[in-house]
């Protein structure tokens, strides 16, 4: 193939653009650097000497950006310029090709030349050849263990059977049904992502309520009710989780319709919540700065019968910063802890800590939280088992079955848009970004409607030599676009997924992320979770940790995750309870390729289930047969091309792709400082990244100052978050965990690149 491009992240040949002896605009920092960047162009100018250089430095680091050092480069000319070259008949009589203003800050790269080769040599795998492997998180279905002998009530046990569905215990609920219903001690359950660890305490705990309506009975002929007090107290890190928590207990409490269950998680007024407690309730499902608030200010919530407090996701709580909310709760608890009125209570309160992963953070917690507590495991076998050590503790971390693959890519886009061309049985997918502008633009840019625009541009020329569109046009064009998205979401966060559809296999496109408004995440998880259609999610890690999503095949971490507790949270949303699931990362050549590792840790039998995909392969699947090596390039390229004309032609999308790419570099230095090493920012390509985001800027060059669009509607948690701590919390639903946030390093790292990249001052990752 031709190479139709030219290279990214080398300056310009002089000949070309001649260094600017004075600089306007921008700030007194962009002027400097500008000035800096010029003098050192002019006195490194020696000819011939910059491409042995750019060789030299690509072959100690391939991905290395030298900032201030760059070899010269020769600009290509006019005639050879990809960009100018049409990827479609235009139609219209006019078929020229279309001339975009050059601007001299603009590169255009090609997609197959020059990139990084990866390091390791090692050979792909498919995923087709990984090993089956054995559920490790399933019903035990050939199990002798039934919900009834383990100690539940016919009636619920039945309730489990007919109601929900549910035929057998899983594992961890085997050993913690047992444990919670004869003994009173602390507990912190442990297990893997999707082994029904909810119903492991909702169970025991609603047995144990259900067994004080009986001692009741016994010596007043009344039933546990509403006014006879709050005996359990869940606490979950955000909304989401409490919602669904909330939903699992009401189901269970069919069987019990004399037991209520509510929440307090905010999102609504303060008022509605204090009728709700007032009215009496004996389960309370909360997040923790909801309860502490109401804790301090609402009489009608009365906790001296409380005797079950849970702590789900304690990892994610404690990485939210709910650390002394925790503590103050637990200290409210225990002071105003009376004995109770209602037979059968126990008299001292236990508290349960669950947690997918077992973090210093989770330990912390359990330090705080936890006295002489039973360490619960799905293989209680395991706890006795005196060579278990941390390394191995941690290492049985993913469903075994779960097969994970990952791709050497460099950082370019089209890789992702043809992972999902529906291959086989991908029916569900969650693609995971680093931060909401990441994502805000891939689903604009998912979802664009290329035939329309076809038709715009031709409607544009047919109109050459008029005065343009005029108002009514462009009042249309809005309009149109907006109804068609209103066909699928009143709040823009579903689409058609064009980019990823065929006319027989349409695909549905949803965002998720933690600057939406809470009725529109709710909503647009709701949609998600209930659609029977191909539907791809695109977010942040505001949806990776607990959240049960049915039926999700594949996950896709397309931008790793910002620390491993993290990757094992995201690819936890597939292969659930026993089901079948695959979970594929793109790392890119260098430094990132030695997270290999990382992800083999998660295994067992270090990692038979984890494979390397061809990069090669999936273009060429997607974008044009196996026998045609040309043509597969040919077509990514124009794919490629057709994008970043898409980006330039609209200043809307050309914001949000400049925004993304840099909210990304930001969001790329705080990844946790363990894995530091691993996705170093320094040997970040930031011209290839510049491309992932159909951007011909310079990376340098690259400064949107301001809020992100769509901020208004959660300016206010905004204002919050500068100002106090409830904000704070919002905030870090999308951010990574607050130690990587606070680490020096990270945050010098982002001084850096705020040098840099002239960068706003606000760390906006929400
Ligand atoms: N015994 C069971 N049989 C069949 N399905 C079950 C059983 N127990 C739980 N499930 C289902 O498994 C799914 C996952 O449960 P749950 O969300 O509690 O997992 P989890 O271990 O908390 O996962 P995560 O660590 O990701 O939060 C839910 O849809 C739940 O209904």
């Amino acid at each position: 193939m031709a190479d139709d491009g030219m290279l990214m992240n080398f300056s310009i040949g002089d000949s070309v653009i001649k260094p600017e002896a004075k600089f306007k605009g921008g700030t007194w920092r962009d002027r400097l650097t500008a000035k800096k960047r010029s003098a050192h162009r002019v006195s490194e100018k020696e000819p011939g000497d910059g491409e042995a250089a750019a060789r030299n430095a690509a072959s100690k680091n391939p991905n290395q950006i030298q900032l201030g050092t760059r070899p010269v480069k020769r600009q290509r000319t006019e005639d050879t310029d990809s960009f100018n070259r049409p990827s479609a008949p235009r139609s219209g009589g006019d078929r020229r090709p279309q001339q975009h203003p050059r601007d001299p800050r603009q590169f255009i790269s090609s997609l197959f030349s020059s990139n990084p080769e990866a390091r390791n040599p090692e050979e792909p795998k498919e995923e087709r050849d990984a090993e089956d492997a054995k559920p490790t998180n399933a019903p035990l279905i050939d199990g002798l263990d039934t919900f009834t002998n383990l100690g539940l009530s016919p009636n619920l046990a039945a309730h489990l059977l007919t109601k929900l569905e549910l035929k057998a215990p899983t594992a961890i609920q085997t050993s913690s049904i047992t444990q919670l219903l004869k003994e009173e001690s602390d507990a912190f359950i442990q297990a893997e992502t999707g082994s029904g660890k909810t119903l492991a305490y909702l169970l025991p705990l609603v047995q144990r309520i259900m067994d004080l309506s009986k001692a009741k009975n016994e010596h007043t002929d009344t039933q546990v009710h509403r006014d006879s007090g709050l005996f359990a107290i869940i606490l979950a890190p955000t909304r989401e989780l409490c919602k669904q928590i909330s939903v699992v207990l009401e189901n269970i409490l069919r069987c019990a319709n004399w037991i209520v269950c509510g929440t307090v998680i905010g999102g609504e007024k303060k008022k509605s919540e204090k009728a709700r407690l007032r009215k009496g309730l004996n389960i309370l499902v909360a997040t923790p700065g909801r309860l502490v608030d109401h804790l301090d200010n609402t009489e009608a919530l009365e906790v001296s019968n409380v005797r079950w407090l849970v702590l789900d996701e304690g990892d994610r709580l404690m990485d939210m910063g709910f650390e002394e909310e925790l503590q103050g709760i637990v200290k409210k608890l225990d002071a105003r802890q009376r004995p109770s009125r209602v037979p059968g209570v126990p008299t001292r309160r236990t508290t349960i800590l669950c947690s997918a992963t077992l973090k210093m953070n989770v330990q912390k917690l359990g330090e705080i939280s936890l006295k002489d507590a039973v360490h619960i495991k799905a293989d209680p076998s395991e706890e006795d088992d005196e060579k278990s050590n941390k390394e191995e503790e941690e290492s049985f971390r993913v469903p075994a079955q779960l097969k994970q693959s990952y791709a050497i890519v460099p950082a370019k886009l089209p890789y992702l848009k043809r992972t999902f061309m529906r291959k086989g049985s991908v029916m569900k997918a969650i693609v995971f970004m680093s931060c909401a502008d990441v994502v805000d633009f891939h689903f604009e840019l998912f979802s664009r409607n290329q035939d329309r625009e076809q038709q715009r541009k031709s409607d544009e020329e047919e109109k050459d030599g008029k005065d343009g569109k005029d108002g009514k046009d462009e009042k249309d064009e809005k309009d149109e676009k907006d109804e068609e998205k209103e066909k699928l979401s009143a709040h823009g966060t579903i689409a058609p997924g064009r980019a990823f559809s065929t006319p027989t296999n349409p695909v549905i496109l949803h965002r998720l992320h933690g600057s939406l408004p809470q009725n529109v995440r709710t909503a647009t998880l709701g949609s998600f979770s209930r659609s029977t259609e191909a539907c791809v999610m695109i977010c942040t890690d505001v949806a990776s940790r607990g959240l049960d999503l049915p039926n999700v095949d594949l996950v896709v971490e397309y931008d790793p995750a910002f620390s491993s507790d993290d990757h094992t949270h995201r690819i936890g949303r597939t292969a659930r309870v026993g089901r079948d699931g695959r979970a594929l990362v793109f790392l890119q050549p260098g430094c990132e390729e030695n997270y290999v590792e990382v992800l083999k840790r998660g295994y067992r039998d270090g990692g038979k289930a984890l494979t390397r995909t061809d990069a090669n392969e999936i273009l060429k699947r997607g974008f044009g047969g196996n026998d045609k090596k040309k043509n597969w390039e040919e077509k990514t390229t124009d794919w490629q091309i057709d994008v970043e004309r898409w980006a330039l032609d609209n200043p809307d999308y050309l914001e949000m792709a400049r925004r993304a790419f840099q909210s990304h570099v930001r969001a790329y230095a705080t990844h946790t400082s363990a894995e530091r090493s691993m996705f170093n920012i320094k040997e970040l390509h930031l011209g290839h990244l510049a491309k992932s985001f159909a951007l011909r800027d310079r990376p340098g060059k690259i400064n949107v100052p301001g809020l992100r669009p769509g901020q208004e509607d959660t300016k206010k948690d905004f204002k919050a978050a500068r100002n106090g701590v409830a904000g704070n919390k919002r905030k870090a639903e999308d951010a990574p965990s607050s130690t990587n946030v606070t680490d020096e390093a990270a945050r010098k790292m982002r001084a850096k690149m705020r040098e840099h990249m002239s960068g706003a001052n606000e760390f906006n990752l929400a």
